[in-house]
């Protein structure tokens, strides 16, 4: 099989390429073999990142094993919960285009064989799946993993995480915590390397990236620092030279099959809002693309089989210790929900789910006789706010709050309403309206996970709404619509809420409603004016003018 590498070392021409590799240490045995990128993500500031380095020694060990040789290569990485709620956060849906695009510059520019992925964290996953199928190799995914959940004092009682620290913030506010109690839980609820210990963001896309079929089973639930991460970033390495050699390439396996039965894992499992983003943009780039209304019909006949942080208690180690993504997989496959037809960097689904899928325990994984609710955890929204869609986790609603009629409470930037919610001024009964935070509007869509988790540190997540063009954390929990589409920025009906008007957020229904006339609505429309750019210079100042809306992924056209 011609090898893609054989481009630059193959003939006379090619001596000065063989002489820069020769550089890099390469011998003549090595050079006739394939060449496989290691593509690392690694960097200090990342909790989740900062393993990775081990990682990439054992993916790059298990390619020399199956007989190749590999070129690590980095890439950069935004940690969400540090760019959380300031300038910083600007730049984080920014990356996952920036990512892709050095993916792209990076391995065709080496012209390599093939392919294994280091992410771990929120953006760096989507970011790296959506430059792994432009360049279209054979690849593999192999990620950092999750972190270990912390502990209550004495090591007894529910366990914490990223979001205990953002919930506490609102507490100590609200004097329903004390500072003293904030200060153990800054120092132990995120104990060890690994991406945050729920089912947030990074570990939804982890374990979305075994439903697609592009990483091993187990990439999205093993413990960081359990050495069984370094065996299977050793398989992924040998997996990545037998894909070489059949010539499979990733987009032979993410296609329309394999992204459908990720909506249906991420349904069942209650993945992030932000899956919702990422899953229509990947699919864009795979030539499949998904709608808003494919999400919707997935939530209606998807059980929601598995409840973890921050739906309900249980960190995500849990769903490792029950078989991880696989036992969703297989419940799945026996309720029919999953399209047999894909292919995996395993193999066939069928064989895939026989031979890597275990039995559900029904508990931590129920099974489709005893789920949580009939309907998937994510549930898109229209409505005359939203005609283009959003989107909300209605499996960490609470009940009483799934049918809301409140007064708006309207704020053009998250600063806004961070300062309303701090000084009290947000009651019972609010409908919190943040606008201008969307793809262009912010631009880069910032994560809302402060407003949400102060008014849910309040206590007020069972009597207060929020909407918005933003989008949440995985972290988010409570009645929190996000990507509202189209967004203010776009002059999307968003943009015409007046402070004080009723609006319905409606969750079982599924409509986001402004109860004002159509009259006012068009006398509102023709006195809009669109925003002024906020950069003329810059990554966001290019993002903004490049940027889809939220319901087309937010991908850059
Ligand atoms: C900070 C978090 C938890 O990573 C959040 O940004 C998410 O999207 O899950
Ligand atoms: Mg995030």
């Amino acid at each position: 099989m011609e090898l893609r590498s054989e481009q630059i070392k193959q003939g006379v021409a090619r001596a000065p390429h063989r002489s820069l590799l020769k550089a890099d240490g390469i011998t003549d045995e090595e050079m006739g073999r394939p060449f496989i990128a290691v593509f690392n993500a690694r960097n200090d500031i990342i909790p989740g990142h900062t393993n990775l380095d081990k990682i990439a020694e054992a993916v790059k060990a298990g390619i020399y094993m199956a007989g190749g040789v590999p070129f690590e290569i980095s890439t950069i990485g935004v940690c969400d919960g540090i760019a959380m709620n300031h300038e910083g956060m600007h730049y984080s849906l920014v990356s996952r285009e920036t990512i892709a695009d050095s993916l792209e510059c990076a391995v065709q520019g080496h012209a390599f064989d093939g392919l294994v992925c280091i992410p771990n964290c929120d953006k760096i996953v989507p970011g790296m799946i959506l430059g792994a199928l432009r360049v279209n190799i054979p690849t593999v995914f192999v990620s950092g993993g999750p972190m270990l959940p912390g502990v209550q004092p004495g090591g007894c009682g529910p366990t914490t995480d990223l979001n205990t620290l953002f919930d506490g913030a609102g507490k100590v506010a609200a004097g329903l915590m004390t500072e003293e109690e904030l200060a153990y839980f800054e120092d132990t609820a995120c104990p060890t390397c690994g991406s945050c210990s729920g089912m947030f963001t990074a570990n939804s896309m982890n374990c979305l990236c075994e439903a697609l079929g592009i990483a091993l089973p187990g990439n999205g639930t093993i413990p960081a620092v359990y050495s069984e991460r370094i065996r299977l970033a050793k398989h992924a390495g040998m997996k990545v030279m037998e894909l070489v050699q059949k010539d499979v390439r990733i987009r032979d396996i993410v296609n329309g099959a394999a992204v459908s039965n990720a909506i249906e894992c991420d349904m069942a499992f209650g993945g992030s809002t932000n899956t919702v983003l990422h899953l229509t943009a990947i699919a864009h780039a795979a030539g499949c693309p998904i709608a808003m209304d494919d999400w919707d019909a997935a939530s209606a006949r998807t059980p929601h089989l598995v409840k973890l942080q921050p739906a309900g208690p249980r960190p995500l180690i849990d769903l490792y210790h029950v078989g991880g993504v696989p036992a969703v997989m297989g419940e799945l496959g026996k309720l029919g929900l999953l399209d047999e037809g894909a292919l995996t960097c395993m193999g066939p689904l069928p064989a895939y789910l026989a031979d890597c899928c275990p039995e559900a325990d029904g508990e931590v994984c129920r099974t489709g006789e005893n789920p949580y609710s009939a309907a998937g955890a994510l549930r898109v929204l229209h409505g005359n706010i939203a005609p283009d869609g959003a989107i909300v986790k209605k499996a960490a609603v609470d009940s009483s709050m799934l049918c809301h009629t409140g007064p708006a409470r309207v704020f053009d930037s998250e600063e806004e309403a961070c300062a309303a919610i701090d000084g009290g001024c947000i009651v019972a009964g609010d409908v919190v309206v943040i606008r201008y935070e969307g793809p262009k509007g912010g631009p880069g869509m910032r994560e809302m996970l402060t407003p949400t988790s102060a008014i849910c540190g309040r206590g007020l997540s069972t009597s207060v709404a929020l909407i918005t063009d933003g989008r949440f954390s995985g972290a988010t929990k409570g009645p929190a619509v996000g990507h509202v589409s189209p967004e203010a920025a776009a002059g999307g009906p968003i943009a015409l809420i007046c402070e004080g008007d009723t609006v319905t957020v409606d969750i079982e229904g599924g409509a986001l409603t402004l109860h004002v006339s159509d009259e006012e609505l068009a006398r509102r429309r023709e006195a809009w004016e669109p925003p002024a750019p906020k950069h003329d210079y810059g990554v966001l100042s290019k993002y903004a003018k490049l940027v889809s809306s939220a319901d087309k992924g937010a991908i850059i056209l």
